[in-house]
């Protein structure tokens, strides 16, 4: 019989995903694999159980949790080439890569469309330094203000938490001198928010890289320059309108392999999680993972 691993983290959605668990093995038993559940206890063990799935042969590997747990158990499938199907539920607060695919965000409709995955697609994913993205790199004052955002705070507020914290850093408005080595080019900017995105959902927004395609096998690099207060008016409405990319202050690059650099010490976010420093080394592992999606 077929094996299938279903990965979920108890705690995410605000400890929703626990109360479907029995929903979503039923579901994956149904379609033919005898399920193992695995359960994280800390980070990196989403990881450590896809790696586990991988080396033991397993068929199929389901997450159940928020972009971190799916960035964790996409970053032990990333390593192998011998890789399972892989699908997951969402239960986080932005859930950038279900929507980007197009998996319903409440967990019931989640679960029907999970129960409907038939179809395999593979899709890239990121490489920045020695760890894997799904969603994206952020670099920034904004980027760094995501770790401010408590976990009361993102149970009451949603996503809005993440806005409200970054748009406090709009108003101190602080910049980065930026070297970006692209395509054999140097491109030197002073950048206020580096925003490197594989999807067109970026922090909730699914109209950001209104372009990009789950398998286009390009990163999708917005450089947003120093802000006057005229801007910040503007921003917001062209990132609604799916023009970011053509704002006067943002610079879009489109590439498959960039490096970051900076006279100045500057945190990352990768995938709504701290992430290395600076200096970062961006690459597409194309079509890398196998989606099984409706
Ligand atoms: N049993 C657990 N209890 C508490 N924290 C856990 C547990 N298992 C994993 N974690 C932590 O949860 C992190 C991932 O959380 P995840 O993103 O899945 O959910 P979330 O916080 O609800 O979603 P979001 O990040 O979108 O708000 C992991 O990196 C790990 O540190």
């Amino acid at each position: 019989m077929k094996q299938a691993m279903v990965i979920l983290n108890p705690s995410s959605g605000n400890e929703a995903a626990n109360d479907y668990k029995a929903e979503i093995v039923e579901v994956v038993s149904d379609k033919g694999y005898n399920v193992t559940v695995k359960e994280t206890k800390k980070q990196d063990d989403a990881t450590a159980f896809a790696e586990e799935a991988v080396n033991e042969g397993y068929d199929y590997v389901v997450g159940a949790g928020g972009d971190g747990t799916i960035n964790e158990v996409i970053t032990g499938l990333a390593k192998y080439d011998n890789q399972p199907l892989f699908s997951f539920v969402p239960f986080g607060t932005v859930n950038d890569f279900a929507r980007a695919i197009g998996i319903p965000l409440k967990p019931k409709a989640a679960i029907a469309w999970l129960k409907e995955a038939d179809t395999e697609q593979r899709v890239d994913i990121g490489k920045v330094n020695d760890r894997y993205f799904v969603n994206v790199v952020a670099l920034g004052a904004v980027a760094e203000a995501t770790y401010d955002v408590g976990v009361e705070q993102k149970t009451r507020l949603g996503p809005l938490a993440y806005y409200i914290e970054g748009a406090k850093t709009l108003a101190e408005n602080k910049i980065y001198p930026l070297t970006f080595k692209v395509g054999g080019e140097t491109i030197e900017e002073e950048a206020f928010l580096v925003i490197i995105g594989m999807t067109n959902s970026i922090a909730g927004f699914e109209r950001i890289a209104t372009d990009a395609k789950l398998d286009d096998g390009h990163m999708h690099v917005f450089i947003v320059k120093k802000l006057a207060g005229f801007d910040i008016m503007t921003v917001l409405p062209s990132v609604l309108a799916g023009e970011f990319k053509d704002h006067e202050k943002v610079h879009y690059i489109k590439t498959n392999e960039l490096t970051i650099e900076s006279t100045q010490s500057l945190h990352t976010n990768i995938d709504g999680d701290e992430g290395d420093d600076l200096p970062l080394h961006l690459t597409v592992l194309p079509k890398h993972i196998r989606l099984l999606k409706k």
